[in-house]
């Protein structure tokens, strides 16, 4: 492949830089080009001659023709030479490509004339280039060697004696303390090579009286980065030969003697060598290459097929007395042709610039460590990323179902549109009618300032929906309740393997599944989009309300016989060490790594009060619990359910090698793990990886139990433990599982007393109408937005009293009070929560154990005590995310704000205890919801969303965890 003949001046003045970007090998020809020099004596025969610029003729012989890349005829200047057949070659080094340009001919040819022609050149253009290229910095340096007699000689140093040549494996042949130096400019490089050139062997031939005697090598490292204010630390580094072979000559032609003669020896058998290798080279680069066989060709290797790009000029006589040697140079240079390199950008980071590099960065990891992040634990991080899905999926489910509701909402728009000429249109921006408040027995302050409530923007048809919507809700639940407590039925058979408590707790956990499974609820599935749920349809909301009313008892029996399912399975969880000590001590539970406690031996005579943590109901895998627990007796658990195996499964199991010692009760071993030892012996507790071995064969002999007895081998022991972990393990996952259900049905609850409300509000509206026959007017508060301000001033305000008085969540109140600012959206909000907040404080002044919808009985019973107490527990909570969320300065800051004594007790606590305790104060209540919703996470910023998943879910202080209800998915703030 040819490449293109020099590059014309003008478009060298600046060589393009690569962009460091890798190093790109390209695979090129050397470029060969023929010079041929004028003839020396005139009355010579020239018997060659150029007929085009690129090819050689024998005079007359047509088939003695020679193509090259470029041919330059005895006229040519050297200029051209340099220009059309080494320039490229020469400035590639600028960009980090090695480069060599030698010149190859007999004696006399002219070599030396034109490789200094070519070198002066090279170097004019070679700082023209630093000169237009700025935003480089560029080093050159010089070495220079002639290798004469086979001897290295360093022409820099010429007094050092002879140089050895070295291999280095990235480097590849190298000239052990070549002397280099840095040339300052242009000038100072000049002077070098002129030096050099001076110290060069030089005798008289046939053919030359200044004959070369030795090659000489002349080597430009280039090196060039870009300037300091670039964080790039790559270099281009390159080097760049100028080689002068000696002259190639016929010893008989040159009578040479002496000294003379061993000279012309070395020269020939080098540049044979040189031939060799090019032409081995030009036939097959695979083979083995002589490059070692003269020190000529092993320091050019790289320059020979290697990683550089060359430039051979031959030259030559064009007379017929040197025909001969013509010839061969011209059969080298057809070889030379054929000899492909590798050349490729050569980057590489100096030491000095790593060090620059290094010291910039271990400052920045510096400065990273003085200000560290919040937390440098990956548990916790983990942690967060974990919630943060949890969150996410969670938003996803309640966007569709916002979508859904959207949806049916447009549809009920289309409907309804034209029939509200005469009615009220719920969503008209400017109501028609005045709002007729609900009367409640208020007495006191608080009485006082309470507002009327204002119509409420809830249609009769809109209430229906939400009634089918409601009931398919409860639909739902009861069916999953079901599923769920068909799988612990089974897994509950699993357990039926020891002690008194265990049976008695199983026993009892059995019935109330019965009790559960009986009272699935029996609400048929409802079109929630039936035409027949038609606008303002009194009569069918009544029937709605009353149906939904007596469905009441099934939502309260649902979530009453979930409460205690819970506790059975809680007790359940808690007797399972004990059974698994009793089995010995490869029978061990890690209750460590099941996040349960060892329980004590008061605990286990069933005394115990406190109940398990739960397990993290949110990250459940629902299908795969209800299609397949993970317990290797699920393959077999048919046979462990049949009754006909229950009487032996329900006797303890004695294990061969125990079995002794627990007969004999005044055995004073009390390493033996016993019931009153519960706790888990090292061994026990490092047994929570279930063994493989022979797992299958034993799962298919029926009960843990049974197959225990018949085999007290170390495999049977595996099996026993890997049963009872999984169905342990499984039994914990449909607690949690329960645990989610049971917060899904008080969420369903609070929906259901919202449409309570709404529905009263509308009959009471309904009869006011008709006493006031319409003689009401707009409100002034909604005519414009002034009085909306502040209607939502009082009505915060009076939400604030209450929120007080209920002891209501502070979370809740944080939620609600960065979320509704006052925008004309947030009206239907504040109306539905000063309304329920009224139902409460109504019901919490008449006596108290009552729910705001005790009307359908069906709800959680709520309390003053229960409320304080759960506010209570909810400020202690956040006591202790104070620690994670907040930094140590932070906490100091705030206990002096505060007024909390620096020495006190539960300075964290004390804290908490007295945000959101002024409802009069807004500048309290702007600092209480700042603190809060720091420590819980919660961020205004994206209030939209957050309102929208407020209207899915209706969120209201709860009788059993304030703070889980709301917008906040539950089992993430459950689990903070
Ligand atoms: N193209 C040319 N035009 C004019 N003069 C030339 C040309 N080539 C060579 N000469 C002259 O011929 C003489 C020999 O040239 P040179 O020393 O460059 O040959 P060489 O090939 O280097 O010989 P050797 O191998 O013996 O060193 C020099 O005096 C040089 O000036």
């Amino acid at each position: 492949m040819a490449r293109t003949p020099g590059t014309p001046a003008s478009k060298i003045e600046r060589i393009p830089v690569y962009t460091p970007g890798g190093s790109r090998v390209k695979e090129e020809k050397i470029f060969v080009t023929v010079r041929v020099r004028p003839l020396n004596d005139a009355k010579d025969e020239q018997v060659w001659e150029c007929n085009d610029n690129q090819t050689m003729q024998y005079r007359g012989d047509t088939t003695a023709s020679y193509t090259f890349d470029r041919v330059f005829g005895p006229t040519s200047l050297t200029e051209t030479v340099y220009e059309e057949g080494a320039k490229a070659t020469a400035l590639s080094a600028l960009t980090g490509i090695n480069a060599t340009i030698f010149a190859y001919g007999q004696t006399g040819s002219g070599k030396t004339f034109t490789m200094r022609g070519v070198t002066e050149s090279a170097v004019s253009d070679i700082y023209n280039h630093i000169r237009n290229t700025p935003e480089r910095e560029f080093t050159i340096k010089i070495s220079a060697m002639e290798i004469y007699n086979e001897n290295v000689k360093d022409l820099l140093m010429p007094e050092s004696g002879p140089l050895r040549l070295m291999d280095d494996p990235e480097k590849g042949t190298i000239v052990e303390k070549l002397e280099e130096q840095i040339a300052k400019d242009s000038q100072h490089l000049r002077e070098l090579i002129s030096k050099c050139e001076a110290q060069r062997q030089v005798g008289e031939t046939g053919s030359n009286k200044r004959s070369s005697r030795s090659h000489q090598i002349i080597r430009l490292t280039v090196e060039s980065r870009l300037r300091e204010n670039s964080g790039c630390v790559k270099s281009f580094v390159a080097v760049l030969n100028f080689v002068d072979l000696a002259g190639s000559e016929r010893v008989a032609q040159t009578h040479a003697k002496g000294k003379t003669l061993e000279e012309g020896c070395h020269i020939n058998k080098s540049l044979l060598t040189l031939t060799t290798v090019i032409r081995k080279l030009s036939e097959n680069k695979s083979g083995h290459i002589p490059y070692r066989d003269s020190k000529l060709t092993r320091i050019l290797q790289l320059s020979l097929g290697g990683n550089a790009r060359t430039a051979i000029i031959c030259t030559m006589s064009p007379s017929k007395s040197n025909m001969e040697l013509s010839r061969n140079t011209l059969f080298f240079a057809m070889s030379a042709k054929k000899v492909t390199n590798t050349a490729q950008v050569n980057m590489v980071i100096s030491d000095k610039q790593l060090v620059r590099h290094l010291q910039k960065e271990v400052a920045r990891l510096e400065a990273e460590l003085r200000t560290p992040e919040p937390t440098n634990s990956d548990a916790v991080l983990m942690e967060k990323d974990r919630r943060i899905r949890q969150m996410e999926e969670e938003m996803e489910k309640l966007k569709k179902e916002r979508d859904l509701a959207k949806s049916q909402l447009d549809e009920l728009r289309k409907k309804i549109g034209d029939e509200n000429q005469q009615g009220w249109n719920p969503f008209d921006s400017s109501p028609r009618r005045v709002a007729k408040c609900l009367t409640f027995s208020f007495s006191g302050q608080s009485r006082r300032n309470m507002q009327p409530l204002r119509q409420s923007s809830t249609a009769p048809v809109m209430l229906v929906q939400e009634i089918r919507k409601l009931e398919q809700l409860q639909q739902q639940l009861g069916d999953e309740a079901n599923r769920a407590l068909e799988v612990l039925q089974k897994e509950v058979a699993c357990h039926r393997l020891g002690n008194q408590d265990a049976a008695e707790t199983i026993a009892k956990l059995q019935a109330e599944i019965r009790d559960m499974r009986s009272a699935k609820p029996s609400a048929e599935n409802k079109d929630v989009s039936s035409s027949e749920t038609g606008p303002g349809s009194q009569t069918n909301l009544k029937e709605e309300i009353t149906r939904l009313h007596s469905q009441g008892n099934t939502i309260a029996n649902l979530e009453v016989q979930l409460e205690n399912v819970q506790r059975s399975i809680d007790r359940l969880v808690m007797s399972l060490p004990t059974i698994a000590s009793q089995m010995g001590p490869c029978s061990g539970v890690n209750m460590e790594k099941t996040g349960t406690t060892t329980p004590s031996s008061k605990s286990q005579s069933g005394k115990k009060k406190k109940a398990l943590p739960l397990a993290l109901s949110g990250s459940m895998n629902r299908p795969h619990l209800l299609r397949a627990p993970c317990s290797p007796l699920s393959s077999s658990r048919n046979a462990v359910v049949s009754p006909t195996n229950e009487s032996d499964e329900n006797r303890a199991p004695q294990p061969e090698n125990e079995h002794n010692s627990n007969n004999n009760n005044d055995n004073t071993n009390t390493n033996t793990p016993t019931k009153s030892e519960p706790t888990p012996t090292k061994s026990e507790s490092n047994t929570g990886t279930p063994a493989i071995s022979g797992g299958d064969a034993s799962s298919r002999e029926g009960t843990p139990g049974s197959g225990y007895r018949r085999s007290s081998s170390v495999n049977m022991r595996k099996m026993q433990k890997m049963f009872q972990n999984a169905a342990e393990e499984n039994v914990r996952s449909i607690r949690a599982y329960v645990t989610e259900l049971k917060e899904r049905v008080a969420k369903l609850q609070y929906q259901k007393q919202l449409l309570v409300c709404q529905v009263l509000e509308l009959e009471a509206n309904e009869a006011a109408n008709a006493e006031d026959s319409g003689t009401e007017n707009i409100s002034a508060v909604q005519s414009s937005p002034n009085s909306w301000r502040n209607t939502f001033r009082e009505q915060m305000q009076q939400i604030f009293m209450l929120w007080h008085e209920c002891y209501v969540s502070i979370i809740h109140r944080t939620q609600f009070y960065l979320l509704f600012r006052g925008d004309p959206a947030d009206q239907i909000y504040i109306e539905v929560e000063v309304r329920r907040l009224m139902w409460l404080h109504q019901h919490f002044s008449e006596g108290g154990d009552a729910s705001p919808a005790q009307i359908c009985g069906d709800e959680p019973s709520i309390s003053i005590s229960s409320s304080i107490r759960e506010l209570k527990n909810e400020r202690e909570f956040l006591a202790k995310r104070m620690n994670s969320r907040l930094t140590e300065e932070e906490k100091e800051r705030l206990f002096l704000k505060w007024n909390v004594p620096l020495d006190g007790k539960q300075r964290k606590l004390q804290l908490i205890n007295k945000l959101w305790t002024d409802p009069t104060d807004r500048v309290h209540i702007d600092e209480s919801a700042d603190i809060v919703a720091r420590l819980v996470g919660f961020c205004e910023r994206d209030g939209n969303v957050a309102k929208e998943m407020f209207e899915l879910n209706f969120a209201l202080p709860s009788s059993k965890k304030p703070w889980l209800l709301g917008w906040q998915p539950i089992s993430n703030l459950l689990r903070l």
